[in-house]
């Protein structure tokens, strides 16, 4: 029987309350077993570009990434975001190794062509862009990979990536080697009829109840390019896909997708 691998995704909603982080990886410490986290933090780097003079532009849930965008937010993922989760990592007695996708080329990417629009330094994935071997000795030596929204397209050219597609892909990639349970972790407690309603989660999703919800303009903003990530790694083979709240990841409440 192959291993669990459990893979959470954390945004920026999370990221950006030092208590609410702390928490979090605190909880995550105590989850036995394998684990990789991803990343983002994109409501941070609007923050910090905003005060940079730079105004942040989104496209369809992706960042617009210019030259001057793409330096910061790879100080800000990269550098900042990542060195102190895997610092509070450490502190929780988790040995955590923080990596771009450049290290160790563990995420390969693609620049994403011009079509409509240009969306500049903004890398696209296939499964073939995760180094699942590394990946796999990383965990086998016993340590937790931290990985953040930065990758490289193997020229030397940084490229910034949507951290739930990243964690998606990782996911998919490393269902080959183990049994792998995906956490996309948030500040709600998982998916709602009723945004205005914590106590409105569906505890459990099909594609025909996701259609539904998302005609009756149940879904929306970053909760659409979540789901379509989540569906897109249950139907390439990751075992278990999870939408939760960050502080309550051991807890019972949190919406689970099913195939059908
Ligand atoms: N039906 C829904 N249930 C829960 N959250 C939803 C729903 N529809 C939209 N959302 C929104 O989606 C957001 C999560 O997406 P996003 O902001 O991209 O998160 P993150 O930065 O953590 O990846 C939530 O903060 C919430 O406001
Ligand atoms: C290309 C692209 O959109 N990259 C994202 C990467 C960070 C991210 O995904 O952060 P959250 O998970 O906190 O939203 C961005 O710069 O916002």
């Amino acid at each position: 029987m192959q291993d669990t691998l459990n893979i959470f995704k954390i945004g920026g909603g999370i990221i950006d309350d030092a208590d609410q982080l702390s928490q979090f990886l605190a909880e995550l410490a105590r989850v036995p077993g394998r684990k990789i986290l991803v990343h983002g933090g994109g409501k941070g780097a609007n923050q910090m570009l905003t005060e940079l003079g730079i105004a942040p532009q989104m496209v369809n849930g992706r960042r617009i990434t210019d030259a001057a965008t793409l330096d910061i937010v790879t100080m800000f993922y990269a550098g900042k975001t990542n060195k102190q989760i895997v610092a509070g990592l450490q502190a929780a007695g988790v040995n955590a190794l923080g990596l771009s996708g450049a290290d160790g080329n563990v995420i390969q990417a693609t620049k994403r062509p011009v079509k409509d629009i240009d969306y500049g330094f903004v890398g696209d994935l296939t499964e073939r862009s995760v180094n699942a071997q590394l990946l796999d000795q990383l965990l086998r030596a016993g340590l937790t990979p931290v990985l953040c929204a930065i990758t490289h397209d193997g020229r030397g050219q940084l490229l910034n990536t949507n951290a739930d597609t990243i964690a998606s892909t990782v996911a998919r990639a490393l269902a080959a080697l183990y049994r792998v349970e995906l956490h996309f972790c948030f500040e709600k407690d998982g998916v709602l009829t009723d945004i205005n309603d914590d106590n409105s989660v569906v505890p459990q999703i099909t594609p025909e109840r996701y259609a539904d919800m998302k005609a009756a303009g149940q879904i929306a903003a970053g909760m659409l390019p979540k789901l379509d990530n989540a569906f897109a790694a249950l139907e390439a083979g990751v075992e278990k896909v999870v939408i939760e709240n960050a502080l309550k990841i051991n807890e019972p409440v949190k919406t689970i997708l099913c195939r059908s």
